[in-house]
């Protein structure tokens, strides 16, 4: 496909999200009516529509209209390309802008140069301060994407040359000892020897990071109380000798842990909500709880768009609510560990508040934010032990 044939489909899946499809079920139903598209084409096209849910604030004002192809009008402005180049009508190009499109679109101003909705920006500035506009433009960039090194299975060098033999290019990247910068061939990761057979995982640099803050002795019995996929207590168990459990009140989520498990060498109990005490207690349980997901939303700009006051609201209660379920499975003399991929302070430092002021016999030991950054997302923790 040429470049203006991608920008046509571009426009064409942006309309169909426009009309209510999720991106990614709009991108694969452009894919299948459309079997003359090479992986290049249907990537290509990914990437436009992706850029756009990032930036579409800012790119319905320079491309004067929040349609498809507003949109498509203005990510090319944006990047400093004129439409009219694509917009030719020639072959699959788009037709040529109408004379009401070229004298359309000015510059953002406000929420929207930042891209976010304009509730949102006092939220960032009440939670952030003078690091809120840089952690919203942020968001309007790709996430990078980073592998943990699973240490059971080898170290960072072996991971690198292993990688390189399948056309992947890692650097190792100092936010995590366990952290690869991946910079060429991301796509042939999930079909990679490397990762199939366990030496890597794909983990965010922030994630990786925060894990490390964690002190597991040797032998200590460690439960992921919200584990969904199981990324993080797989971290956890490829570092230490130990007994590893994973939770959800979603099981289905956990689906994939076991062959998770399995490829890093690791061993990890689901254990059913009935069971929890009956499992416990354990020295260090850790809640990886649901959140607005703001520290990642470079990952899921459509997130960013659908998350609206209620939504919030309704999670810090769960948050809380997740805090006081798991505090008493915590060994005497063990460790509550609450995280977020949340930007907000209403989901980090309140929920934590919130906690200490119903439970003054904990304290906090350990309190970090990582900021949005070219290894990581935005990632919150504490750690909580109680008063000795
Ligand atoms: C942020 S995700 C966890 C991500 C996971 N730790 C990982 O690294 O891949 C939050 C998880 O909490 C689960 N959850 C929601 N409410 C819960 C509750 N009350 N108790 C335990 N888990 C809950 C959700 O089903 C979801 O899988």
């Amino acid at each position: 496909m040429t470049p203006a044939a991608r920008i046509s489909a571009a426009i064409e899946v942006l309309d169909a999200i426009l009309d209510g499809a999720h991106a990614e079920k709009a991108l694969g139903g452009w894919a299948r009516r459309s079997r003359f598209a090479g992986s290049k084409d249907r990537a290509a096209l990914r990437d436009h529509v992706f850029g756009v849910l990032r930036c579409w604030r800012s790119y319905a004002a320079l491309g004067g209209a929040g349609t498809g192809r507003g949109l498509m009008i203005g990510a090319l402005r944006a990047q400093g390309s004129d439409p009219e180049e694509f917009f030719t009508g020639e072959g699959h190009a788009p037709e040529p802008l109408s004379a009401a499109e070229r004298a359309a679109g000015s510059a953002p101003t406000g929420a929207a140069r930042l891209d976010l909705p304009d509730w949102l920006w006092p939220l960032f500035e009440a939670s952030l301060g003078d690091a809120a506009e840089d952690a919203a433009l942020a968001l309007r960039s790709r996430a990078p994407v980073m592998l943990r090194v699973n240490l059971r299975q080898g170290d960072p060098a072996q991971a690198i040359a292993h990688l390189a033999n399948e056309g992947i290019v890692a650097q190792p990247h100092d936010i995590a000892s366990t952290a690869l910068h991946v910079t060429e061939g991301e796509r042939k990761i999930s079909g990679s020897a490397c990762y199939n057979d366990g030496l890597v995982e794909l983990q965010d640099g922030s994630s990786q990071a925060a894990m490390a803050r964690l002190e597991i002795a040797p032998g200590a019995r460690v439960m992921d109380y919200c584990a969904g996929g199981g990324g993080k207590v797989l971290a956890l168990a490829a570092r230490v000798e130990g007994a590893f459990f994973a939770h959800d009140t979603a099981p289905q989520r956990m689906k994939d842990l076991p062959v998770r498990a399995e490829r890093a060498g690791v061993r990890v109990d689901i254990v059913e909500t009935a069971r929890l005490r009956d499992e416990g207690p354990f020295d260090l349980v850790l809640c990886d709880a649901p959140c607005s997901g703001s520290g990642t939303w470079r990952r899921t700009p459509e997130a960013k768009w659908a998350l609206t006051p209620e939504r919030l609201n309704e999670l810090t209660s769960i948050q809380r609510q997740i805090l006081q379920d798991a505090a008493p499975l915590v060994t005497p003399g063990g460790v509550l560990v609450y995280a977020t991929c949340s930007l907000f302070a209403d989901e980090n430092q309140a929920t934590i508040s919130h906690f200490l002021n119903k439970n003054p016999e904990w304290e906090i030991i350990d309190e970090t934010r990582f900021a949005i950054s070219e290894a990581g997302d935005g990632f919150y923790i504490s750690q909580l032990r109680k008063k000795s």
